[in-house]
C-alpha cells in the first residue's frame, strides 16, 4: 500500500499556478525526501496533503494510507512536524508535557485531563526523544531544537503510521539537527513508521532517505539518489 499517493495534482493561489499535474507515491514504511528551490510549491503540497488547503475534483487526487483524502478521516495516523513551529510563541504558557498530551485529545475529549495512561504515553514519547527531563518547563523557554523535538514527540504520540515533516530541522544546530535525523531515522527504520520530509539539507538525504522528489515547475520527479558522503550543501 502507499502511505501518499499523488495523482495529477494542480494548486493556484489566484492567478499564480503553484502545482501543475504533480504526480508522487510513497510506499508503506519508506523515507522520502521533497526537495525544491525556494516558492516551488513544498509547503502549498504538504498543505494539501493535510487538508488546510481545498481539493476540488479539479486538483486531481490524493491518497493516504490507501484512502482518497476526501474520505480519510484517521488523523490519529499521521504526525506532522511543521517548520520552526514554536519559533512565534515565545510566552506560550503551556509546558512541555501539555504540549503533547493535548495532540492525544481525540482519545481524551477537548475538555478533559488526561488520566495515568496517557501521562504515562506521554512521558514515554518525551524519554524517546530525550526531552522527558524538560517535561515541565514552558515550551517557549526551550531551545528551538528542543522544541522541534518536542513537537517530534508530539507528532509521535499517537504512534502514528505516517510522519510528516515541513523542514523540521530549518534553524537548528548541526549538532541538534544531527541527533533530530537520528531518531527519526529510528521510527522509520525500527518502528515503519513512513516519512515524508520536505529539506533544503542534501546532506542528509543518502544517509536517511529511501526516495528522494524534486518539486519544480509545478511538477514531481523521482531524483537520482545522492551518493553517501558526497557534500552537496544547500539547495
Ligand atoms: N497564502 C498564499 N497566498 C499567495 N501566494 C502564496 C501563499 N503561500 C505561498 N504562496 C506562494 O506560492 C509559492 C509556493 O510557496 P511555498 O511556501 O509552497 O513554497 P516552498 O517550496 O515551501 O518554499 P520555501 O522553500 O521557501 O519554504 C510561492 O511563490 C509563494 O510566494
Amino acid at each position: 500500500m502507499n502511505a501518499i499517493e499523488i495523482k495529477g495534482l494542480t494548486f493556484s493561489y489566484g492567478n499564480t499556478p503553484v502545482l501543475n499535474g504533480a504526480d508522487c507515491c510513497v510506499p508503506e514504511g519508506r523515507f522520502a525526501a521533497l526537495i525544491g528551490a525556494n516558492g516551488a510549491g513544498k509547503s502549498t503540497l504538504i498543505k494539501m496533503l493535510l487538508g488546510e488547503l481545498p481539493l476540488t475534483g479539479e486538483n486531481g487526487t490524493i491518497g493516504l494510507m490507501g484512502r482518497e483524502l476526501k474520505l480519510f478521516d484517521s488523523w490519529s495516523q499521521v504526525g506532522y512536524v511543521p517548520q520552526n513551529g514554536m519559533a512565534s510563541y515565545k510566552d506560550f504558557p503551556a509546558s512541555v508535557e501539555e504540549i503533547v498530551q493535548a495532540n492525544l485529545y481525540s482519545r481524551i475529549g477537548l475538555f478533559r485531563f488526561g488520566g495515568k495512561k496517557e501521562k504515562e504515553l506521554v512521558h514515554q514519547v518525551l524519554s524517546q526523544v530525550g526531552m522527558e527531563p524538560f517535561q515541565k518547563r514552558l515550551i517557549g523557554k526551550l531551545s528551538g531544537g528542543q522544541q522541534q523535538r518536542v513537537l517530534l514527540a508530539r507528532a509521535l504520540v499517537n504512534q502514528p503510521k505516517l510522519l510528516i515533516l515541513d523542514e523540521p530541522t530549518s534553524g537548528v544546530d548541526k549538532e541538534n539537527t544531527e541527533e533530530f535525523y537520528r531518531l527519526i531515522k529510528k521510527f522509520n527504520r525500527e518502528d515503519g513508521v513512513t516519512v515524508f520530509m520536505v529539506t533544503h539539507d542534501r546532506n542528509c538525504l543518502s544517509e536517511l532517505t529511501d526516495d528522494v522528489w524534486q518539486l519544480q515547475d509545478g511538477v514531481m520527479k523521482r531524483v537520482i539518489e545522492e551518493r553517501k558522503g558526497e557534500n552537496h550543501g544547500d539547495i
